[in-house]
């Protein structure tokens, strides 16, 4: 996979190529570049914005220099990307949206900041058929769409193949079976006067995979109520509701 990233703030990026996913960069299963977005300015400000029309506060992102950089970082990949324009007006972000992007050849982050990137951007480059995602990572209100993209990246570089080095870690993710993950423990078996739970110390597979989804479908109620009730009918059997 390719992922390109244009910002005005490359290093905020840096840590994209720490740990897995420097590991993954290194073993070739990721080609990582982060581009910035000044590199197409032509003033001697390096200018990225200006005056919103209509008025309002801040500023907003100029569609000039962003169809340069969307231009000239597209042409350097025969491969057409998912063009990811990360804002809080978006799509939810969820682990439907990285398990579908990890099935694509490449990425394109598009990192906005002020009050984000003029509009006709995107609808520019779904004028000439690029597929175009604006995607939120949450509720909540960011400076600018770096931090979304350390997130989304991470999510879906963790689910090529090779990368984790347990691949069943992907398949037993938290929101994979559509439930929370439950508590884990490990060593000591008493740690500050509190046990590990027996049952996880019994080698009866059978009682501690039941245990388990018990304990993910008692999370998911308290904390998550919605998501069990999105869940297919399929996807509960006897023991589930049981419980
Ligand atoms: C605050 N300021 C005026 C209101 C509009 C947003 C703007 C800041 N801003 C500019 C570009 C940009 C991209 C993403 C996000 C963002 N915030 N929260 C999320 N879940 C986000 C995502 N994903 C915020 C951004």
């Amino acid at each position: 996979m390719r992922i390109d990233v244009i910002t005005i703030f490359p290093g905020y990026l840096a840590p994209l190529r720490e740990a897995l996913l420097g590991r993954a960069i290194a073993a070739g299963l990721v080609d990582l570049d982060v581009h910035d977005l000044r590199d197409w300015t032509h003033d001697v400000h390096q200018a990225v914005d200006d005056a919103p029309y209509g008025g309002g506060p801040g500023m907003v992102m100029r569609p000039q220099v962003w169809g340069e950089a969307l231009d000239a970082v597209l042409a350097r990949d025969a491969r057409t990307p998912r063009i990811v324009v990360p804002t809080p007006a978006g799509r939810p972000f969820t682990q439907a949206t990285a398990q579908e992007w990890a099935g694509a050849e490449r990425l394109l982050f598009a990192c906005g900041r002020y009050e984000g990137i003029d509009q006709r951007v995107v609808d520019d480059a779904r004028g000439r058929g690029l597929p175009v995602d604006e995607v939120s990572i949450g509720d909540y209100v960011l400076v600018g769409g770096e931090a979304a993209v350390l997130v989304m990246v991470e999510a879906v570089v963790r689910l090529l193949p090779g990368v984790l080095g347990n691949p069943a870690s992907a398949e037993q993710d938290s929101f994979s079976d559509g439930l929370l993950e439950g508590p884990a423990y490990t060593r000591p078996e008493t740690w500050r006067g509190l046990a590990v739970p027996e049952v996880l110390r019994s080698g009866n597979h059978a009682a501690i995979a039941r245990w388990r989804r018990d304990r993910a479908l008692e999370r998911t109620a308290q904390r998550r109520p919605d998501l069990l009730a999105a869940l297919p009918e399929r996807a509960l059997d006897k023991a589930d509701r049981a419980f």
